[in-house]
């Protein structure tokens, strides 16, 4: 798989303050699903930052597909429109009068003619299915319309890379399922996606890949090994995926043949009698 982003022996402090990692690396290929997961304090938003170009690292490197990321102002432009960051408090990104013009405001700025950046809009409004909310006051939608449209004005710059610190944070169960199935859909259509959490049910069911930060140590590999790992788990005060630990409890009393998939949801607990599959 080709590498898109990467990190190479990161370090970075908050001035005045202790390390939050040092000599940090990892690589991100082409169409993963990231789930980047941690205690609080445990440096995945300050992560998620250096990899977007936010912050600038004290030591080490951000590469995007091979090439450093600079500092100056023309290379960190160049790269923002290739690697998307989307707060989790969407009032931290939102700031014109109406969706519309919020969602515009990026293939705006690139100069994009005005029949593009209408199709952008369009297209990127459909994504997160929020097509009739289109002339909107952003002032007086809920938080979660407003998280969509925050993602929405990410999506229009087309981003080879979209990371966005805690989508689900502040979303209703349905708002949280409604997202899941937007970035599946985004990445079928090969939008890489990172993604930090504290749901470890919705990075298992999301996501390919998991990278866990605590105490300035960065463990990755595939989702479905991370975040049945107990102990790795435990160590950075995150609980055990929901679905695995239900499907095992399941199998052993005889209430799910043996080589049927985990649950992914409560509903589909509920649904299930003895001997029948998710
Ligand atoms: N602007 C800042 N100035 C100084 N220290 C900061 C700043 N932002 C974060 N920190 C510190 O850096 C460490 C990592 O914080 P970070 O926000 O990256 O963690 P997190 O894993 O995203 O936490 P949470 O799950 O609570 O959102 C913490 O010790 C935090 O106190």
């Amino acid at each position: 798989m080709t590498v898109v982003l990467a990190a190479d022996r990161l370090s970075y402090s908050y001035p005045g303050s202790p390390p939050v990692f040092s000599e940090l690396s990892m690589e991100v290929s082409q169409g993963t699903a990231l789930a980047v997961l941690g205690p609080n304090g445990g440096g995945k938003t300050t992560l998620l930052r250096l990899l977007c170009g936010g912050l600038r690292p004290a030591a080490g490197r951000i590469m995007l597909h091979g090439r450093p990321l600079g500092y100056g102002r023309t290379a960190l432009s160049e790269f923002r429109t290739q690697v998307q960051f989307v707060h989790q408090d969407p009032d931290d990104q939102l700031f014109a009068a109406t969706v519309s013009q919020d969602v515009s405001f990026g293939p705006l700025n690139l100069g994009l003619p005005p029949a593009t950046v209408a199709a952008r809009v369009t297209a990127a409004l459909e994504d997160m299915e929020i097509v009739p909310l289109t002339e909107q006051p952003t002032h007086l939608l809920s938080f979660g319309q407003r998280k969509r449209v925050a993602i929405a004005g990410a999506l229009a710059l087309r981003p080879l890379v979209l990371i966005l610190d805690e989508p689900t944070a502040g979303l209703d169960p349905a708002g949280a399922e409604a997202l899941l199935a937007t970035l599946r859909r985004l990445s079928a259509g090969g939008t890489t996606i990172i993604a930090s959490t504290h749901d470890v049910d919705f990075a298992h069911r999301w996501a390919d890949e998991a990278a866990i930060i605590s105490r300035g140590r960065l463990r990755t590999g595939a989702a479905d090994s991370l975040l049945t790992d107990s102990a790795l788990l435990r160590d950075a005060s995150l609980r055990p995926a929901w679905g695995p630990a239900v499907g095992r409890v399941l199998r052993a009393v005889g209430g799910l043949p043996a080589d049927a998939p985990d649950p992914r949801t409560p509903e589909e607990v509920l649904r299930l009698e003895p001997g029948t599959r998710p």
